[in-house]
């Protein structure tokens, strides 16, 4: 078989033009190298979920990976994508050192995981529309593509349908799609047609063929779909208990595993074999009667015609309805390898060196775009309850407002009610950036779109701030409305000082850093709603914002101190009441203290990569 190598001349943007990756890469035709790739977890005794892999992937090669559960599989694509960062070894993929650059190959692969999609809360055409940008791809190729393979996949009538309301079998058809987009050369497909009913099964065969036809694609399939994948599959490893225990085309490792012949015969309805009759076909190995009347087994090759001939004759031809001698299919193949066996997997030598990729001058307009495309999701995402989120971010502080100026009647003198608005007003956006942010970001590490994300050609940075932008806009009302209750409702003159522009992004910014912060450290969910209600009941009940520190008793006091919050309303009651002074410069310092170490905090516990 003749694989094209390299780019195809192609006539206007098609499924599989050649992207323009965010690294330079040079074309070798081994675009995957692995060796001695161990990767152990720890356990008692550590769990080997890698032993010594080594295999390249040729160019323009369809190369799967089979094995049964636990063998190994996830664990090893999450190695190649710069995902998971091996124990010991060696990865090389298009000219890059996954080991050393895990970021670099993310433009270049393209990837379907085995969880979620993180665009799960997208329709279709935009989701397919969003990849294709964050892949690096112009807003006039990622359109004609998502067209391209919304009419190739079938998926016109489910165009404007959110992912996560389809179907399963239907939203890993749309993974496909999005692992797609981008024009990727090399594709990793964990489990694609799980979850696929037949039809949709063969379309997702025939496009890889076609794909790779056409275009030399080069694609790593994990799969449990043996049988099916045998039509596409070139080469293949098989993998058990961490190890590869076969490796080579699918003929070549049936005929390692024996290369015996299928012998299937079927009598006439009602027709059994005698038992005379049994002994002889066992004579050449065992029989399985797969129904009744309907025998199988398998025989040595030079063996094969001449016990048919026998068999036809010592039957007699009118008992015999069917009998067929075939090869044994890779599935037949898959099972009966000896999993105890030796491994049989030649050495492989070294890797030539190859020049390093190099970054993209592009790489800053690129995080530009991808920030705006994830920012544009974040939003979309939070979409349906964001109304419910801005009246609560409305009526709430203005509540606390209306309520706390009538407490007793030493709370509606101006310096109280500046106390009061500044102390509503941070706690909205503590509720929406300690609360919110914590519970998101935990919650998408726990259905598992952060390994998504991660696999994107996106920088971390993009990601989070992308999230606290979507975060502002709900927020932003939350501090606006308890000024002007205050001010409707009690006529207090606020100074409209300029440090409100610094005040209320770095109080907005530090609450997401912490909230996004414990929500990456935390990793029981439930503990980390504990906590976080915890930390928002303390700021209410303690209310040691809401009250000048003086009037508090000293344990409440004390515990302001330690109360970030607390140095964000008094910034925020100092800038309207245009108090700026030495205190106020404290606070800010307080606060971007803060931010720094919950940024660095983020940065070193989002798992963006797993060690
Ligand atoms: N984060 C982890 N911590 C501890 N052990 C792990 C972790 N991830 C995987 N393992 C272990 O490593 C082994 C290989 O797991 P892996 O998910 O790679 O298998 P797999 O071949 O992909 O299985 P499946 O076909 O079921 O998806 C398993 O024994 C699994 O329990």
């Amino acid at each position: 078989m003749s694989i094209p190598s390299g780019p195809l001349p192609s006539q206007g943007p098609s499924l599989a033009e050649a992207p323009a990756p965010l690294v330079h890469v040079a074309a070798s035709q081994v675009p995957v190298s692995v060796r001695n790739l161990v990767r152990t977890f720890p356990g008692e005794p550590p769990q080997v979920a890698n032993d010594q892999l080594s295999f390249d992937i040729h160019r323009g090669e369809i190369f799967g990976l089979l094995g049964p559960n636990g063998a190994g599989k996830t664990t090893l694509v999450m190695q190649l994508m710069g995902l998971m960062r091996p124990t010991s070894g060696h990865i090389q993929i298009e000219h890059v050192d996954v080991v050393r650059h895990p970021d670099a190959v993310k433009s270049l692969i393209g990837f379907l995981p085995q969880g979620e999609l993180a665009l799960n809360y997208l329709e279709v055409e935009r989701a397919l529309h969003y990849t294709g940008r964050l892949r690096g791809q112009s807003e006039h190729d990622a359109r004609v593509q998502t067209r391209q393979i919304i009419e190739q996949l079938g998926l016109g009538s489910f165009r404007s349908r959110y992912i996560n309301h389809l179907s399963g079998g239907m939203a890993r058809l749309v993974g496909f799609g999005m692992a797609l987009m981008g024009q990727p050369r090399l594709l990793i497909l964990d489990e694609p047609t799980n979850e696929l009913d037949p039809h949709k099964r063969r379309l997702v065969w025939d496009t890889l063929d076609q794909l790779n036809r056409e275009q030399g694609l080069t694609c790593l399939l994990v799969t449990h779909n043996v049988l099916e994948a045998e039509r596409v599959i070139h080469r293949l490893a098989v993998m058990d208990r961490g190890r590869i225990i076969a490796l080579g085309t699918p003929q070549e490792i049936k005929q390692r595993a024996g290369g015996h012949v299928r012998l299937e015969l079927q009598l006439k309805e009602g027709l059994r074999l005698e038992d005379r009759e049994l002994e002889q076909l066992r004579s050449h190995g065992q029989v399985i009667e797969v129904r009744g009347g309907h025998y199988r087994t398998y025989l040595e090759p030079q063996q094969a015609a001449s016990t048919s001939v026998e068999l036809i004759q010592s039957l007699g031809l009118e008992r015999v309805e069917d009998l067929r001698l075939a090869p044994p299919s890779l599935e037949e193949v898959y099972l009966d390898l000896d999993r105890n066996a030796a491994r049989e997997v030649p050495t492989l030598p070294p890797p030539p060196r190859l020049e390093e990729a190099s970054p993209s001058p592009h790489r800053l307009r690129h995080h530009l775009v991808a920030l705006k495309y994830l920012w544009i999701a974040h939003m979309l995402e939070v979409r349906h309850t964001w109304a419910w989120n801005a009246v609560f971010s409305l009526f709430m502080p203005v509540a606390m407002v209306f309520g706390l100026s009538r407490i007793g009647l030493g709370l509606s003198d101006r310096t109280s009610l500046l106390y009061i608005v500044s102390g509503a007003a941070v706690f909205s956006v503590a509720t929406e950036g300690i609360l919110t942010c914590a519970q998101r970001v935990a919650m998408m590490r726990k259905d598992g779109r952060l390994i998504y994300y991660a696999s994107l050609p996106i920088g971390q940075a993009s990601f989070v701030a992308s999230i606290i932008l979507s975060r502002v806009f709900i927020v932003f009302p939350g501090v606006v409305t308890p000024l002007l209750a205050g001010w409707l409702l009690h006529g207090i003159r606020l100074e409209l000082s300029p440090w409100l522009l610094v005040v209320i992004p770095l109080t907005a910014l530090s609450f997401s850093g912490v909230g996004m912060m414990l929500g990456s450290l935390i990793r029981d969910l439930d503990l980390l709603v504990v906590i976080t209600n915890a930390l928002i009941s303390v700021l209410l009940l303690a209310a040691p914002v809401f009250i000048p520190e003086e009037a508090l008793p000293s344990p409440l006091r004390a515990m302001g101190f330690l109360l970030p919050p607390t140095y964000a309303a008094d910034a925020l009651r100092r800038a309207l009441d245009g108090a700026v002074d030495v205190r106020f410069a404290v606070d800010l310092a307080v606060l971007a203290a803060m931010t720094l170490v919950s940024f660095v905090g983020l940065s070193r516990w989002m798992r963006w990569r797993v060690d």
